[in-house]
């Protein structure tokens, strides 16, 4: 029997602190925050007349791994710079590792590790160089310096290319280079601004097998930006932010639940069956195989249609809700694309394609 994936009214915050702590702070308390951990509270941006930050709030547990997720222009890049000091916020408080990123810049700074979205490496220099510089820039001492260097190459698998000019190595591999010189000093919190952006499917593949390797051997906290909706699953806590505001920020199965869209496959067995399906749903849509997808609006929904069309169904799927599906929910529109209509967005959720549930 096919039961509909239930779902449920509110997605019950799932907080998973693997690092040091683990207190909970949530935006606007008067708690500070734990070491490793972020709190932004009404954080503000304007920049002449584009509202780039409106009053996002977020907090990031130490040990976790934390997406920014958003279309381009929703305003992550401010917020990352926000949040590492490289930019004053308008108005809002914001805490990383504890200390406030106004009043004690230097010190935050200190505990955070960067990858920035544009390349910021000195191609004239050998990685080695990079990233023995980076270490004295940070203080780091030379005996431990050289220890970290070995270690974080060895980390992004490239102890090889030590003595290679960074203008020699591929884009996929300076981005190694970022993020292993992200970590050469004593980076509590490391953030990554669209680390993946610009690169091939397998380089892409690559960085977020580092990353989740970083949460799950260190006792790191990752922010990273993106854009690719599908690189977000896997992460512990996704903040979806759009033009500016935050929309909704919970783990991934709580924002499907929550907010994803479930969907309903058939395949009738007559013109007839399928006219009629088609008159009394206005949200169906048809895919190439000439299957109908309806939007499964709640529980109950499937029994009731199978209870009045079953007998002409020759074979039904339920497919899972998507995060696009719950970006497409929450904005009523596609994250690199313009506004759909109903039944293109039906179309839509049924292209990012589920699992198919018999
Ligand atoms: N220095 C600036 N001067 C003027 N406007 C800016 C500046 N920086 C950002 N903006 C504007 O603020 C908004 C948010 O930009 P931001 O770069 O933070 O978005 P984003 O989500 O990082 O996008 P992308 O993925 O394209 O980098 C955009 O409308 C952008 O044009």
């Amino acid at each position: 029997m096919l039961s509909p994936q239930s779902r449920f009214p509110s997605g019950e915050e799932e907080l998973r602190p693997r690092g040091a702590g683990g207190r909970h702070h949530l935006p606007g308390s008067r708690q500070p925050a734990v070491k490793g951990g972020i709190v932004a509270c009404d954080v503000g941006k304007r920049f002449g007349r584009t509202l780039a930050l409106d009053k996002v709030s977020l907090t990031v547990q130490p040990g976790q791994l934390f997406a920014l997720l958003g279309p381009n222009g929703a305003g992550k890049t401010t917020l990352v710079r926000i949040l590492t000091t490289l930019l004053r916020a308008d108005s809002g408080t914001v805490l990383v590792d504890g200390k406030d990123v106004v009043k004690q810049a230097q010190a935050a700074r200190a505990s955070i590790g960067v990858v920035f979205q544009e390349p910021s490496l000195d191609d004239r220099l050998t990685v080695g160089e990079n990233l023995d510089f980076h270490g004295r820039v940070y203080g780091v001492p030379g005996p431990l310096r050289r220890k970290r260097i070995h270690q974080m190459l060895d980390l992004v698998e490239l102890t090889d290319q030590h003595d290679r000019l960074v203008r020699t190595l591929s884009s996929g591999m300076k981005r190694r280079v970022e993020i292993a010189r992200a970590l050469i000093h004593d980076t509590a919190i490391l953030f990554m601004d669209e680390p993946t952006v610009g690169l091939d499917v397998q380089s892409r593949a690559r960085i977020w097998d580092y990353i989740a390797r970083l949460r799950d051997e260190r006792d790191l906290t990752v922010v990273v930006t993106t854009h690719y909706i599908e690189e977000v699953a896997g992460c512990d806590r996704v903040c979806i932010i759009d033009q500016g505001k935050v929309l909704a920020a919970d783990t991934p199965a709580a924002l499907r639940r929550r907010y994803g869209q479930v969907l309903l496959r058939v395949t009738p067995r007559d013109e007839e069956t399928r006219a009629q399906i088609l008159a009394l749903v206005p949200d169906a849509a048809l895919d190439s195989q000439g299957s109908i997808i309806l939007p499964v609006p709640e529980e109950g929904f499937v029994d009731r249609f199978l209870a009045r069309f079953g007998p002409h169904i020759i074979t039904m799927h339920l497919d899972e809700a998507t995060l696009e599906s719950v970006f497409l929910s929450l904005t009523g529109r596609e994250i690199r694309e313009r506004a759909p209509s109903p039944r293109e967005r039906t179309y839509a959720f049924a292209q990012q394609g589920g699992e198919h549930t018999r």
